[in-house]
């Protein structure tokens, strides 16, 4: 057993380690070792030198007289890189309004992390998928901790357990053994008539406003049609939002929206903000409160129903909608999700459902209308694959349209409404690259930048759902798309995400021609919790002819 000194190059010689080598280790074992020392997230881009000599053995480590220099991926340590702010402002200026390009332009300048300081909130973030996937994995470096620091922060309601509670809490444990289920493959399979209902029902409205010769604001319909959707899902109401094409917001659709939007403003301007006891602070409180209210009622309006209790999967594949579900759901124990957990878990549900979908589902119709063709080829798979106005959208339906899914997912490559999961670092630790982060510091895996990312994708500008069929996308490295981020705090609710999307678009597509109404920019909203098309006004009209079924299918088919 020998004795050897470790420091990191970049730090001084005289911050050393004195750490045992067991004479059984081999290089990797050696690399492991040291890195459980100095909190290095990933041992295996440590190199040890001395006096500038790369040391490739175990034994040229332990008996090189010391101290051992330990680099990361052939760096220093060094701080993470960003621009200089101005005082109490920070880099607000630099930021806003348009975040995500000047992110870009930082990540470009700086590199994969870069750390900026906005209105005394310091964020790190990054746009590299190894550190996005080691960032996510909840491990001994980092969680989902809603610190001072977390975009989520001004929101943060520990009684919800999902989304805006911590994970290293007994609230999260239980939400995420009740909830999950509700939302999975099979049980999301059975609101598939549910969600045909509400587009059929909303099909209505966009034939009134074609009749009228109107054009529409994207996101407001899109918000409507997204709330009306989810509403029926997780508290079963009708928002009706769709009675008449002028129909008020449901006030939960309003209260969200408002609750998320206040929470942007909050969090963007600093804490000593947040504790103000008037303005926007003292809104997003009262805001709070009156969805509270509303939640509880929809839960004693399902309560008098009288149900029987079930175990999860069963509930999953049985229940009505998610309120139904969590009152009947039972575990092997016998338990169920506390009274306490279950007002704000539905509420969150709700809440990251709709703003989430209702985004997508504009930025799917932006695509119609902005990217040449998308329009056509995606009503061509429809018409080849017999789509007609009675078609029954079932996912063993939608499963066949190919060309929509990659549609779908180049949308999210390009422009997914998430942006900033954020992740807490839950010790001093050392990226990849040799980045220090101090614990308690939040790094937020930029998607939009990930997803952009000219390293992993080529031509990453250019929209191209065939990009998809390409063994360079097939290939690509872990964590380089992560639309609804991954690991345990990941997205619970992809699969009806998905699913909804997928049962929406082809009725819309295969009745209405969209077209842009003007040609002013299409902008998003740079204050917004989500990336959401503020801009967007489009045409739908009535189609009156089809093109034919293509060659190719046809032949198909008489062979
Ligand atoms: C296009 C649609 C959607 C996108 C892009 C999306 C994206 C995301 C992302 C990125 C996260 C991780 C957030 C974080 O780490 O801070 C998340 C979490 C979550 N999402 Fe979604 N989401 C979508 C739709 C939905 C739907 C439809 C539901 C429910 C009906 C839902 C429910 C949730 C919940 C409850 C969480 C928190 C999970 C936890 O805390 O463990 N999402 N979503």
């Amino acid at each position: 057993m020998a004795i050897q000194h470790f420091f990191l190059l970049g730090e001084p010689a005289t911050a050393t380690r004195a750490i045992e080598i067991d004479s059984n280790l081999d290089f990797d074992g050696l690399k492991h070792l040291v890195a459980s020392y100095f909190a290095i997230v990933n041992p295996s881009g440590i190199g040890f030198q001395s006096q500038e000599n790369a040391l490739q053995e175990v034994s040229d480590v332990s008996s090189v007289e010391g101290p051992v220099a330990i680099s990361i991926d052939g760096h220093a340590v060094r701080d993470v890189p960003g621009p200089k702010g101005l005082p109490y402002i920070g880099n607000f200026l630099e930021i806003y309004p348009d975040h995500l390009g000047n992110h870009q332009r930082l990540f470009e300048r700086y590199g994969p992390v870069i750390k900026t300081i906005t209105m005394g909130r310091t964020v790190y973030q990054t746009n590299d998928p190894d550190i996005a996937t080691i960032a996510f994995a909840e491990s001994d470096f980092f969680t989902k901790k809603l610190t001072e620091d977390h975009p989520l922060y001004a929101l943060r309601t520990p009684a919800a357990g999902i989304f805006l509670g911590d994970t290293d809490t007994e609230e999260w444990r239980i939400a995420h053994k009740f909830l999950p289920p509700a939302l999975g493959p099979k049980a999301v399979r059975h609101y598939a008539p549910t969600m045909q209902k509400t587009i059929e029902d909303a099909i209505k409205v966009f034939d009134e406003l074609d009749e009228q010769g109107e054009s529409w604001n994207a996101y407001q319909y899109m918000l409507k049609l997204g709330s009306q959707a989810v509403g029926k899902l997780t508290l079963g109401i009708n928002f009706n939002h769709f009675a008449s094409p002028d129909a008020p917001l449901h006030e939960m659709t309003l209260l969200i929206a408002e609750l998320l939007s206040l929470n942007k403003k909050v969090t963007s301007k600093g804490n000593w903000y947040s504790n103000l006891p008037f303005g926007d602070p003292q809104r997003l409180k009262e805001v709070k409160r009156r969805i509270e209210e509303m939640v509880e009622e929809s839960i004693q309006a399902a309560a008098r129903g009288g149900v029987e209790d079930l175990p999860l999967q069963d509930a999953a594949l049985k229940a009505a909608n998610m309120v139904d579900y969590a009152i009947r759901a039972t575990d092997n124990k016998g338990e169920k999700l506390p009274k306490s957990s279950l007002v704000w878990a539905l509420i969150v549900a709700t809440a990251a459902g709709f703003t989430t979908t209702s985004s997508l589902l504009s930025w799917l119709l932006y695509g119609l209308v902005t990217y040449p063709g998308m329009q056509e080829r995606l009503l061509q798979e429809l018409v080849d694959n017999d789509f007609d106005e009675e078609a029954l959208l079932t996912s063993d339906y939608t499963d066949r349209l190919v060309f929509q899914d990659k549609y779908i997912k180049e949308m999210q490559r390009k422009h997914n409404p998430s942006f900033q999961p954020g992740r807490t670092a839950k010790t001093d630790l050392i990226l990849p690259g040799g980045y220090k982060m101090p614990k308690d510091s939040v790094i937020i895996p930029a998607l939009h930048h990930i997803h952009n990312n000219p390293q992993i994708w080529s031509d990453p500008a250019k929209f191209d759902p065939d990009r998809w069929d390409t063994e360079e996308v097939k290939n690509r490295p872990k964590g380089s798309y992560l639309p609804f981020a991954v690991g345990s705090r990941m997205c619970i609710g992809f699969n009806f995400a998905l699913q909804e999307v997928k049962v929406f678009l082809p009725k819309l597509i295969y009745r209405y021609k969209f077209t842009q109404e003007g040609d002013t920019a299409v902008e998003y909203d740079p204050m917004f919790q989500l990336i959401r098309p503020n801009n967007l006004y489009l045409r739908a009209e009535r189609r009156v002819k089809w093109p034919p079924k293509s060659k190719a299918t046809t032949s198909n088919a008489s062979s």
